[in-house]
C-alpha cells in the first residue's frame, strides 16, 4: 500500500486524467460510490446520515456520497457548508447530478439549524476538506470541526479528516477526530505520523480506478502480510544449518544478561542456523541456561562488562548484532569501533551499541558492508542532536536524510515502524500493539532482523519482515492468550512459532 504526500496524490490524479483518459469527474465518481460502499456496510439502514460537503474535490467525492446512500434509502441530510460561488471543478458538476437526482441541499445560512441537524444524526461524513487543506482552518470550517468534534454520533472523515495535513511536518492544526477514515487511493502521509494519526481513527482504503502501472510509485510503502509471504526466504528441504547463515551477538553485561538471552533466543527461533554470543565470562551461564543452542565467546571483562579488544577472529560470520544489554560504559565506544571495521557482514546495531555511535559516523559511513541501526526516537534523537518531537513531525524526512547521509539502513521503532534504505527507500510497518511497551521487546527485534539478514535476499526485505513478524506475533498473542497488560518480551519469542506457522 502506497504512502503519498498531496503533491504525489495530484500528480497521480493528472497521470490518470492526462495519460488514461480517466477525467476527473469519473474519478470523483468512483471515489464517491467506493466510500458509500464503506459507510454503508458499517451503518444499519435506520441511521440518520449528516453528509458535511466543501467546496473543492473532496465535497465533490461528498456530493456522491449523498446521493449514493440517498439513492440506497438512507436517511441523509447533504450540507453545503461553502457558498455557492467557491464550489469549483468537477464538484459543480457532482452538485448539478446531485440536484438533477431530485435531491435537496441545506446551505449555511442558519448555524441553529446545522448544530440542531448534527446532534441529530447518528453518522456526520465529513467531507469537507481533503488534501487541498492549506494554513489554519478558515471560517466556517474552524467552527464546523468544533462542532462536529463535540457531536456523539460516528465520524467518518472521506480522505483524510478536514483540518487534518496530508504531509508531515505541521505542529499546529486543528482537525475532526473521525473514528473512521475512508482513504482514497492511497494513504497519505499523516495516516501514519505519531501527532497526525489518532485523527484518522480506524482506516479503510478504497481503490478508485486509477491507472496503477502508469502511476510513479513513491518508494514508500506499508509493509503488508502479502509482501512477506512473496520475500521471506523458504526453508529448502536439502538444507543444513550452514544454508542458514551464522550469526554473532555482541553485548550482555552482569545487570543485563536478559536482554542478549532473549535476542540470541529470538534470532534461534527466527532461522538462524548457528548463533555465537560473545559476552562478559559471568555472564554465559544466565545466558546459556535460557538459550541451549547457541555456542559462546567469554570476552575480556571488568565489573561484569565487557572490556577491551576481541581476541578472537571474527572472519566466517554471515551477519552480527552489538548492544543489546551492553552497557554505556566509555569501553565500548571501543568496541562497537573495532565491530565496525572488522566484521566483513552486515551489522546490526541497536540499544546501548548506538549510544557512542554518533562519534563513529564516519566509519559507519565508510564501512563496505551494510550497517543496520534500529533506534526508537529517544535513541533517534539523540543521533541526530534534536529534540524528539521535532523528529517525529517529520519522521520520513528524518529518516531518509539520514539514513542517505550516513548509508546505513535505519529502523526508527514505534507504533508506525519506519523503515528506511541507505537509498531511501522506505516502508512501514503497522504491526503490533501496546502489549509490546514493555522493556525487552527491543530485544527481541533485535534478533528477529538478524536471524533475517542471516537468511540472505534483500536486507530491506528482511528486516521489512522481521519487523512485521514481530508486531504480528504480539497481535497473536493479545487475540488469544495473552492482555496486552501480562505480554513479556520472553512472550514473543515463544510466539514466534505461532506466527511463522501463519507463512508456511
Ligand atoms: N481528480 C481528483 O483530483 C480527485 C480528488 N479527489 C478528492 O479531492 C480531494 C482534493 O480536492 P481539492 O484539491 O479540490 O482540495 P480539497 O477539496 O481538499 O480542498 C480545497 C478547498 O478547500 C479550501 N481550503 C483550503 N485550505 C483551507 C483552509 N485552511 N480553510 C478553509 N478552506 C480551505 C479551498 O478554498 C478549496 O475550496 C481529495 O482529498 C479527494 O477527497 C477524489 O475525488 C478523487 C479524484
Ligand atoms: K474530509
Amino acid at each position: 500500500m502506497d504512502i503519498v504526500t498531496a503533491q504525489e496524490m495530484y500528480e497521480w490524479d493528472q497521470v490518470a486524467i492526462k495519460s488514461a483518459g480517466i477525467e476527473g469527474k469519473i474519478l470523483m465518481e468512483s471515489a464517491g460510490r467506493a466510500a458509500a460502499d464503506v459507510i454503508e456496510r458499517r451503518i444499519p439502514e435506520h441511521h440518520k446520515v449528516v453528509v458535511l460537503i466543501g467546496a473543492g474535490n473532496n465535497g465533490g467525492d461528498g456530493f456522491v456520497i449523498a446521493r449514493t446512500l440517498l439513492n440506497r434509502g438512507y436517511e441523509v441530510e447533504a450540507w453545503q457548508v461553502a457558498a455557492d460561488e467557491k464550489i469549483s471543478g468537477d464538484a459543480i458538476v457532482h452538485k448539478e447530478i446531485f440536484l438533477a437526482s431530485g435531491y435537496s441541499l441545506f446551505q449555511l445560512n442558519d448555524w441553529d439549524a446545522l448544530t440542531q441537524s448534527l446532534e441529530k444524526a447518528d453518522v456526520i461524513v465529513d467531507a469537507m476538506l481533503g488534501i487541498g487543506a492549506k494554513g489554519p482552518l478558515r471560517s466556517p470550517f474552524n467552527e464546523i470541526v468544533e462542532l462536529v468534534n463535540k457531536q456523539n454520533s460516528c465520524r467518518i472523515a472521506v480522505d483524510l479528516p478536514t483540518g487534518v495535513p496530508a504531509d508531515e511536518g505541521i505542529e499546529e492544526f486543528d482537525g475532526v477526530r473521525a473514528d473512521l477514515t475512508v482513504v482514497i487511493a492511497a494513504l497519505k502521509m499523516s495516516a501514519v505520523v505519531q501527532h497526525t494519526r489518532p485523527f484518522y481513527g480506524e482506516i479503510e482504503m478504497v481503490e478508485i480506478g486509477l491507472p496503477v502501472r502508469k502511476l510513479r510509485h513513491p518508494e514508500r510503502l506499508v509493509w503488508q502480510r502479502h509482501d512477506v509471504k512473496r520475500s521471506l526466504p523458504e526453508r529448502m528441504t536439502n538444507s543444513h544449518k550452514g544454508s542458514h547463515g551464522k550469526g554473532l551477538m555482541v553485548g550482555g553485561s552482569d545487570l543485563m544478561p536478559g536482554s542478549i538471552a532473549m535476542s540470541a533466543k529470538a534470532a534461534l527461533r527466527s532461522g538462524a542456523g548457528l548463533l555465537t554470543v560473545a559476552t562478559a565470562k559471568e555472564v554465559i551461564p544466565s545466558v546459556s541456561s535460557y538459550v541451549q543452542e547457541a555456542t559462546f565467546l567469554a570476552m575480556s571483562e571488568t565489573a561484569g562488562k565487557i572490556t577491551g579488544h576481541i581476541k578472537d577472529d571474527l572472519q566466517g560470520f554471515d551477519a552480527a548484532a552489538v548492544g543489546m544489554g551492553l552497557g554505556r560504559h566509555p569501553e565500548a565506544q571501543e568496541l562497537i569501533e573495532e565491530l565496525l571495521e572488522q566484521i566483513e557482514a552486515p551489522l546490526l546495531i541497536d540499544a546501548d551499541g548506538l549510544f557512542h555511535l554518533k562519534e563513529l559516523f564516519d566509519k559507519v559511513a565508510q564501512r563496505p558492508y551494510p550497517t543496520i541501526l534500529t533506534p526508537h526516537p529517544g535513541e533517534f534523537a539523540r543521533l541526530l542532536g534534536k529534540p524528539i518531537k521535532t523528529i517525529m513531525q517529520s519522521p520520513f524526512a528524518y529518516c531518509r536524510s539520514f539514513a542517505c547521509k550516513h548509508r546505513v539502513y535505519l529502523v526508527l521503532k514505534g507504533p508506525a515502524t519506519i523503515i528506511t534504505s541507505p537509498e531511501g527507500k522506505q516502508r512501514v510497518d503497522l504491526t503490533g500493539n501496546a502489549g509490546l511497551a514493555k522493556g525487552g521487546t527491543g530485544d527481541v527485534l533485535s534478533g528477529i532482523l538478524l536471524a533475517m539478514v542471516l537468511q540472505g535476499g534483500s536486507i530491506l526485505d528482511g528486516i521489512s519482515n522481521g519487523c512485521f513478524i514481530h508486531g504480528t506475533t504480539a497481535e497473536l498473542l493479545t487475540d488469544e492468550q495473552h492482555a496486552m497488560r501480562d505480554l513479556l518480551a520472553t512472550d514473543v519469542v515463544e510466539g514466534l512459532s505461532q506466527t511463522f506457522r501463519t507463512f508456511s
